[in-house]
């Protein structure tokens, strides 16, 4: 099902999409197969829809109702899947939609490899390291075997903390006298040697 609906009269008293989205963001949150799309446009060209759709000109009282009505657009703008900057007309807007594609079930439920590869995104967001930001996921039979992030030795200061003098130097240091171990050998020494075979998915 394709909903489309416009946040402009939700000030003025009408009920739309942006409304209902509002009260019901738990739902579209945790329900598969529902993404949100918002379209927003550059302020200029919405200055100029704005004086064709209301017929005025006063560039302050545009920014007026634009301000006014901000906290709340950003809100629903930051709930959004994707944001599409739509500075032309609608046709075009429509256009780009089609090629978009944006009902391809891949986008809709992600397919092993770029699951995988958003897992490997995530488990570099525990890096301590200053420098590089790397994760690696192992996967036997489309299962997760083992992971590892980059950074100093279980243990050991954090490089982070300062631990890792290479890192810590302006043009970045040399990879000979870094402490940090690699995503790929902290997920390979989680595996041992008794799971072969496995694919290695890694974010650099
Ligand atoms: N799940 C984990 C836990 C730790 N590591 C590696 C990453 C660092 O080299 C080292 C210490 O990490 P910390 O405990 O300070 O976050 O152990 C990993 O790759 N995966």
């Amino acid at each position: 099902m394709i909903l489309i609906g416009i946040i402009g009269p939700i000030y003025s008293g009408k009920r739309t999409i942006a409304d209902w989205l509002k009260r019901e963001h738990e739902f579209t949150e945790r329900r598969p197969f529902f993404l949100l799309l918002a379209v927003d446009a550059e302020l200029r060209v919405r200055y100029e829809r704005w004086k064709h759709s209301e017929n005025k000109e006063n560039f302050n009282d545009f920014m007026d109702q634009n301000d006014k009505n901000w906290n709340e657009i950003r809100k629903i703008m930051y709930m959004a899947d994707f944001i599409i900057t739509n500075s032309s007309e609608k046709a075009d807007l429509y256009k780009y939609l089609n090629d978009l594609d944006i009902t391809n079930p891949v986008r809709l439920r992600p397919d092993y490899d770029t699951y995988f590869m958003n897992l490997a995104d995530l488990v570099a967001s525990r890096t301590n390291c200053i420098k590089r930001k790397v994760g690696c996921v192992l996967v036997k039979d489309s299962r997760v075997i083992a992971t590892g992030y980059n950074g100093t030795a279980r243990g050991l200061k954090n490089c982070n903390e300062g631990n890792c003098e290479s890192c810590s130097q302006e043009d970045g240091g040399k990879s000979s006298t870094c402490k940090c171990l690699h995503a790929e050998e902290n997920a390979l020494l989680e595996v041992g040697r008794e799971n072969k075979d496995c694919i290695l998915y890694c974010n650099t």
